[in-house]
């Protein structure tokens, strides 16, 4: 079987290829304190710098520091859109803008539930280099969200570690220091730590210890203290 280019063919003529070079994904993934908003804008900004016009999302869920910026724990800003999704960001931001687009950064990965569609389209289809950042994995670390799902579409994953609060090794995993269970839960230093495997398991089995006592004596489990992670 041959191939051709005949004008003939109405194939040929009717599926002319869109030559707009493809995008990029690039995934930064870790526990809370890792540095992945610093990574995020370091990125950002060095595209900025090479001339890219950029853009940056974040999750309307999470406006801690700031609503209109992205801000590190450690207080670095950058101006971005915050948003409840990411399907409705190409018409908020206006068409004729999104095409003049070539880096899309997104904080927060994890509160969007359309990040696998959003990043596909943007790289595969509209030639964008998406730079993401989120929580692989929440309290309980298990996936969360969707960041995980985007990683077979990736052109590079940097999973980065903090240190543990407690005894300064790597940090791999991200403690609650309260006893809600919601998956989803806005908080900082106030509400979580970073922590070592050692710590960590210590911590969940101190605070289910602890939860069935509470248990027992009906007591209320906001009791748990965070002091009882010590224990070595
Ligand atoms: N336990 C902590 N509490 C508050 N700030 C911390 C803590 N551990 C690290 N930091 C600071 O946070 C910075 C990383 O912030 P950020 O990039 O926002 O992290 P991430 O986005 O991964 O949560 C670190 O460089 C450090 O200065
Ligand atoms: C572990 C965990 C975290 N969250 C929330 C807490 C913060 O608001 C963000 C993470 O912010 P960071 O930039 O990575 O520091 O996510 C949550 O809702 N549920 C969790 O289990």
């Amino acid at each position: 079987m041959t191939f051709s280019s005949s004008v003939k063919d109405p194939i040929c003529v009717t599926t002319k290829p869109n030559y707009r070079p493809t995008g990029e994904i690039h995934v930064i993934i870790g526990p809370m304190f890792a540095g992945k908003t610093t990574a995020l804008l370091r990125r950002v900004k060095l595209e900025s710098n090479d001339g890219r016009n950029v853009v940056m999302i974040k999750s309307s869920k999470d406006t801690r520091y700031a609503v209109d910026a992205v801000v590190t724990h450690d207080g670095t800003k950058f101006p971005c859109w915050a948003l409840p999704d990411l399907s409705s960001f190409k018409h908020r931001f206006g068409l004729d803008a999104y095409e003049k687009v070539d880096v899309i950064g997104i904080d927060e990965a994890q509160f969007f539930d359309d990040l696998y569609d959003f990043c596909c389209n943007a790289a595969d289809l509209d030639g964008k280099t998406v730079i993401v950042a989120g929580l692989d994995g929440d309290y309980l670390r298990k996936s969360f969200g969707s960041v995980l799902d985007i990683i077979p579409l990736a052109d590079t994953v940097t999973k980065l570690t903090a240190r543990c609060e407690l005894c300064n090794k790597r940090a791999f995993f991200t403690f609650r220091k309260t006893s809600e269970t919601e998956t989803e839960l806005i908080g900082g230093a106030d509400l979580y730590m970073p922590v070592c495997r050692q710590h960590y398991v210590n911590g969940q089995s101190v605070n289910e210890a602890a939860k069935m006592v509470l248990d027992f004596h009906k007591l209320p489990s906001s009791l748990i203290l965070e002091t009882t992670l010590v224990t070595p």
